[in-house]
């Protein structure tokens, strides 16, 4: 494991201005009346970034009432063309401010500029892009229907947007998973109600400048920020006024977050955790697994929905596996976000580092033999306070051992052996999440038997996130209820009306 050696960091590029968060409400940046406020700590170093306002019920009515506003003003009346400019004008905005929204987002998260820069912003401003294209191409069904008289019916179907739709995000990938469900809900009509995570704050804000600048109408998108349970995430759910529920976070609250949806029967649409299996079979292309693996276990510090925390791997290459996955983790580089050469930062505050290491310790409990890691770096004075952990790897557990089991959502996997294509699959299933998995091998047929076998939404062979925005996202079991992605994102930000016109 190597410390970065500590260069001058150069400046993240965000004026001190915008270290401030503020609610974005009606077109207008506001701190709100509740008069709370709590501070934003960089993961990296535990420095202060700025201030964060904690908004009320009060917030949220504004919030939600401008959103209704603008769905009956001047945004519902713009054709799909006329949102689809628009939304095209807030990409190419984000893309200009590139480096801002950059900055933010490393500021927020402690990510590596080299990821944030690669996946976060760029998806950022795809998604605004994307599902408009997706609406213009997707048709609804049409069906002649016979009747008595023999002159016929014709039903046909129509799409409405939903109305105003909350969103709840997650601080794993703030940019990116916000604007994953901000950018199909615009596109198709809808306004929002942003509840950002209140680990991550300064991109939702920043967004918010975007959004007048290139002309997007008042109270088409708001963002109020603070807590979920008894503030403002919960205040939003239960918010009459509000039509529909995204959300993207940890099963527990997406449970809580069901049970506030059932009041006035709300749609939610829920990508909740995972505790996602890898399969490496013997015949699998051993330096493109081990780049794979590496990639899903440790990238943005392990804190990916879709990360990889149990790997199985076929007994004959086992032992290979395990050394060269503990040579690529301990090559691993610790770093300030804008030193080039960071591959791994923090974990995004010392509360989740008190979680991740509290697994850490379980895992020796439970009789692991720790291959690598499996505690805090040396880090320099100026890094010390960060929320640091060292990317860890155990082999031995029992497969009812909690680490293997609960989501830990940090730089960590378990490695166990396997001998049959029946154990690997059963091992596989044999949880109660159902997010994604990666299998890896050279054969055709079993790449092609196995994958039909995973009880998952998204199951990848020989590589890990590669997405094609139009293809379904989302979770099976306790991951989730519903997909987005494509012409699935229609389903959730709209209603269809059929209409049944006897000729
Ligand atoms: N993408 C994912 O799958 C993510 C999974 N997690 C998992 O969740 C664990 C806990 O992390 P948290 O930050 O607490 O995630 P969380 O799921 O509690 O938070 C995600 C979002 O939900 C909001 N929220 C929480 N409770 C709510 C409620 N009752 N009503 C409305 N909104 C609510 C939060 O304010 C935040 O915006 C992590 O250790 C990790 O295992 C966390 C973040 C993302
Ligand atoms: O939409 C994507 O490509 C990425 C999704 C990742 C998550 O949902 C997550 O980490 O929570």
């Amino acid at each position: 494991m190597t410390v970065q050696p500590l260069h001058a960091p150069r400046p993240l590029g965000l004026s001190s201005a915008r270290r401030d968060a503020a609610h974005f409400i009606n077109g207008a940046f506001t701190q709100g009346t509740s008069g709370k406020y709590y501070d934003n700590i960089c993961p990296v170093d535990g420095s202060r970034i700025g201030s964060v306002p904690e908004g009320g019920k009060a917030e949220i009515d504004a919030a939600v009432k401008a959103a209704r506003a603008a769905l009956d003003g001047p945004w519902g009346q713009m054709s799909l063309n006329e949102r689809s400019v628009l939304l095209g004008k807030v990409a190419a905005e984000i893309n200009r401010r590139f480096d801002e929204f950059l900055a933010a987002e490393c500021l927020d998260t402690g990510k590596p500029a080299s990821l944030a820069s690669h996946i976060d912003i760029p998806r950022g401003a795809a998604n605004f892009t994307m599902f408009t294209d997706v609406a213009k191409t997707v048709s609804t069904e049409c069906f002649t229907t016979p009747t008595p008289d023999g002159a016929g019916a014709m039903n046909y179907g129509l799409r409405r947007p939903r109305g105003v739709i909350a969103v709840i995000s997650p601080w794993n990938l703030p940019l990116l998973l916000m604007t994953w469900k901000v950018g199909p809900a615009l596109a198709l009509g809808n306004t929002v109600v942003v509840k950002p995570s209140e680990q991550t704050p300064l991109t939702a804000t920043l967004l918010g400048e975007v959004m007048n600048s290139v002309g997007i109408p008042a109270g088409v998108y708001n963002v109020v920020h603070g807590f979920g349970g008894n503030s403002a995430g919960e205040f939003l759910t239960q918010h009459p006024g509000v039509n529909g529920i995204t959300f993207t976070g940890s099963t527990r609250s997406g449970e809580a977050l069901m049970r506030e949806a059932a009041r006035g029967v709300r749609p939610v649409s829920l990508e909740l955790g995972g505790k996602n299996p890898a399969l490496v079979f013997a015949d699998a292309d051993m330096d493109k697994a081990i780049e794979g693996v590496m990639r899903s276990a440790f990238a943005n510090c392990g804190q990916v929905c879709l990360g990889t925390e149990r790997i199985y791997v076929e007994r004959p290459i086992f032992n290979e596996f395990v050394a060269r996955l503990k040579q690529g983790a301990e090559g691993l580089r610790f770093g300030r976000p804008e030193d080039p050469g960071t591959n791994l930062g923090p974990l995004v505050s010392e509360l989740h580092r008190k979680k991740v290491l509290s697994y850490y310790a379980k895992a020796v409990e439970e009789g692991a033999t720790i291959i690598t890691g499996g505690g805090v770096p040396d880090m320099p004075a100026e890094l010390a306070a960060g929320a640091w952990v060292q990317p860890t790897i155990w082999t031995g557990l029992p497969d009812d051992a909690a680490v293997v089991n609960e989501e830990i959502f940090g730089p960590c996997c378990h490695i166990r052996p396997f001998d049959t294509e029946a154990e690997a699959i059963r091992l596989a299933n044999s949880t109660p999440y159902g997010l994604a998995a990666s299998v890896w091998t050279e054969s055709l047929s079993r790449a092609h038997r196995v994958a039909s076998k995973m009880e998952v939404g998204i199951c990848w062979v020989n590589s890990w996130f590669l997405r094609d925005l139009r293809t379904a996202f989302g979770g099976a079991k306790a991951s989730g209820i519903g997909r987005e992605g494509g012409v699935h994102s229609l389903e959730f930000y709209t209603e269809i009306t059929n209409v049944c016109v006897k000729l």
